[in-house]
């Protein structure tokens, strides 16, 4: 199967001795290519551990993460950076521009950064898809809320990733936004077969993904297709997330 990314037997542990926590368990999963995954499961499972290690931000104690058909165990820092740079996008929760920088400048920042050339059209494309035109030369403070993710988001597609991982990407957004920029994320999967992959305590957000896995004490305990808002507050219930 093309897996966009593909996790065997890792697992994650924090600290040393008596004091060590493991955050993640012999996970083995693959991310379906062009899809949109979204990853729950209850506080302290292990959504962002996983998030970190699926993406190269964080190293796992044993286990084979593959970006596509690279192998990230035992690459050294640099090349890791430089993976990070190239083959991977990322939406935070606060959207993270840079203030001084306008809307433009934010999203081909990782261009630069790469000392790779901006290409036109693609840039061209994707600022009309976030729907930002018109807009490319405003700073992120005179931007909505909703605007600067998509800001964000535009930023993560531009160097054309593997994958796009999302931490929490509508978690400071209210809910009217949160649903423009989930409907964002689905056209980006749909029309340009871009992978996203997107941590969430929302089942709202979840409902948006094609696949929900979620996660229970550092292990994948399930998976769910065609999730509605439903299906995964009942399967979160279930969880124990919450009671
Ligand atoms: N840097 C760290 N040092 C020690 N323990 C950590 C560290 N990061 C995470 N942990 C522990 O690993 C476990 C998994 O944490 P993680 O942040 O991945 O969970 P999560 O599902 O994202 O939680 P939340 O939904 O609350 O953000 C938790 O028990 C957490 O306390």
């Amino acid at each position: 199967m093309d897996d966009a990314v593909r996790l065997d037997a890792v697992s994650k542990v924090y600290g040393k001795g008596q004091g060590a926590v493991a955050a993640l368990r012999e996970v083995t999963i693959g991310i379906p290519r062009g899809g949109f995954t979204a990853v729950m499961g209850p506080s302290g499972s292990g959504k962002s551990t996983f998030l970190h290690c699926a993406a190269g931000l964080d190293r796992p104690t044993s286990g084979s993460v593959r970006l596509g058909d690279i192998e990230l165990a035992g690459m050294d820092e640099t090349r890791l950076t430089e993976l990070r740079r190239e083959r991977v996008g990322f939406v935070f929760q606060a959207f993270n521009l840079v203030s001084s920088l306008t809307v433009l400048q934010n999203i081909t920042l990782p261009l630069r950064l790469a000392g790779t050339r901006v290409d036109r059209a693609w840039l061209d494309e994707v600022v009309r898809r976030v729907r930002l035109d018109g807009r490319t030369g405003h700073r992120p403070a005179e931007l909505s809320g909703g605007q600067q993710q998509r800001v964000a988001i535009a930023r993560a597609l531009v160097t054309r990733p593997e994958v796009v991982f999302g931490d929490e990407p509508t978690g400071a957004l209210d809910m009217m936004t949160a649903r423009d920029v989930l409907t964002l994320l689905r056209e980006v999967v749909d029309g340009l077969g871009q992978t996203v992959v997107m941590v969430t305590h929302d089942p709202l957000a979840a409902s948006y993904a094609d696949t929900v896995l979620f996660l229970a004490d550092g292990r994948v305990v399930d998976t769910m297709s065609a999730p509605t808002v439903d299906s995964v507050a009942d399967r979160m219930t279930r969880l124990g997330a919450w009671v």
